[in-house]
């Protein structure tokens, strides 16, 4: 039976954003072993649901509570982090200007959506007309899309999806904007999709547009489904939530909304994947361990963040190639790269890297022949004690100051107690 078909199947879905504000901040995350580097938003929490052809499926919940980005994923605008979203069947969403492309008319766009879409020229050509005309854009079709109100692309993005012949249709508050009219000629039209046995997911904050749609519902509360059922049963719980939520304080509200909030950046998927053990102990324990080894990958992050061997990799890489550059570059043994694993950092200048040039025998633009003595900059340090000063420690060394400033990068003779300098040896 087509009714029973699964077209969407997602298993503990999870969408995480980084809140870094700079591109530096998230080049340096990836260098934190932890992973800590990154403020997380976890936009969806691990949602598991089942869509089948012929569903019309609501989806409600306040502001901010996941609904887009859920829906993003089923249309495969963005992928999940983890978990996986099985998606069987074309899919066609239509937001307000999503996909659009503003400065290309409304009958480019059309036909850009429709070739996206899988249709051929020949299709397009013989659809044309009846997407205009069910736009009710009339002439404006040949003017840009960023001249279009948001009603008029509401218009163009339902009209390209009623005809795109799409298994799974997803209407992310599109409803909302239009004229009453065209809502309600747009709302039969999706009647007739579920009676072709597609799917239907409809966003709407409208409680009655929900109720005439809708025959089963999605409640998504802060990054988790808070209930999913027939919407006989959905709506008046939420519609109750609603009504005490509206009750709040201002005050009330925002501790509230920031409770929530505060759980979707401090979420991770170890604690995901714990609350799934003890459910599924819960329903069955006798199957409940071979379902956990199945079930495994479900709670890794996908390709957007790195692995754990790819960290260690990495970091491991990192280390031997400091460690070979200090022992090249400035002659240290591996003793020394060991004990003094910073040097290279500490040490390594412009100047130096002449010198070192100079002293592998390699030439350069930038390595120019030096006159003065050369120096293996890291063969000793020295930690400076109290009342002492520079000349003091070259005389005890019998190293120049010049040499010693130099090896230091010092720009005057000023040393404290405690501090550790080099000691570099004439070579
Ligand atoms: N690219 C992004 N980067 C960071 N956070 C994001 C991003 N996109 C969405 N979010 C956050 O994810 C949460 C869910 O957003 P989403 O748009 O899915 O909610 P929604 O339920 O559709 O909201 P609305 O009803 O207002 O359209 C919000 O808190 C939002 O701020």
């Amino acid at each position: 039976m087509v009714e029973n078909k699964v077209t969407v199947a997602a298993n503990h879905v999870t969408k995480r954003f980084d809140l870094a504000e700079r591109q530096s901040d998230k080049v340096k995350a990836v260098f934190k072993f932890w992973g800590k580097g990154i403020p997380n938003f976890w936009a969806v929490k691990g949602v598991s649901f089942e869509a089948h052809a012929g569903e019309t499926i609501g989806v409600i919940g306040t502001n901010g509570s996941g609904k887009s980005t859920l829906l993003e994923m089923v249309a495969g605008l963005t992928q999940p982090t983890s978990g996986q979203m099985t998606i069987n069947g074309s899919t066609s969403i239509i937001a307000i200007g999503a996909g659009m492309r503003p400065k290309l008319t409304g009958r480019a766009n059309i036909r850009l959506k429709a070739l996206m879409q899988g249709m051929t020229e020949k299709e397009i050509e013989a659809k044309m007309d009846d997407i205009i005309e069910f736009s009710e854009l009339g002439d404006f079709i040949d003017q840009p899309v960023k001249s279009y109100s948001s009603g008029m692309k509401s218009k163009l993005g339902f009209a390209i999806s009623v005809y795109s012949d799409a298994d799974i249709v997803i209407i992310d508050e599109a409803l909302s904007v239009g004229d009453p009219t065209f809502t309600q000629k747009s709302m039969e039209r999706t009647k007739r999709f579920k009676e072709e046995g597609k799917t239907i997911f409809f966003v709407s904050h409208s409680a009655a547009q929900m109720r005439q749609m809708a025959d089963r519902v999605i409640w998504m509360h802060y990054g988790d489904i808070r209930m999913d059922g027939p919407i006989d049963e959905v709506m008046p719980e939420y519609e109750r939530f609603l009504k005490r939520f509206n009750r709040f304080s201002e005050n009330e509200r925002l501790a509230y909304q920031k409770r929530y909030k505060e759980a979707q950046k401090t979420f991770t998927l170890g604690h995901l994947k714990q609350l799934e053990r003890n459910r599924q102990m819960l329903l069955d324990p006798s199957t409940a361990l071979k379902r956990q080894k199945e079930d495994e990958h479900s709670f890794t992050e996908g390709s957007e963040k790195m692995g754990w061997f790819t960290r260690v990799f990495l970091i491991i890489i990192t280390i031997l190639t400091v460690g070979l550059m200090n022992k090249q570059l400035l002659n240290m043994s591996w003793a020394n790269v060991a004990a003094h694993p910073t040097h290279l950092i500490t040490n390594f200048a412009p100047s130096k890297l002449a010198q070192l040039n100079q002293r592998h025998g390699r030439t350069g633009e930038s390595s120019k022949p030096v006159d003065t003595p050369v120096y293996s900059a890291t063969q000793n340090t020295y930690t400076v004690k109290d009342g002492e000063t520079l000349e003091g420690i070259s005389e005890k060394t019998n190293i120049s100051v010049e040499a010693i400033m130099q090896a230091n990068q010092m720009t005057d003779q000023v040393v404290n107690p405690g501090q550790e300098i080099i000691l570099p040896v004439e070579r």
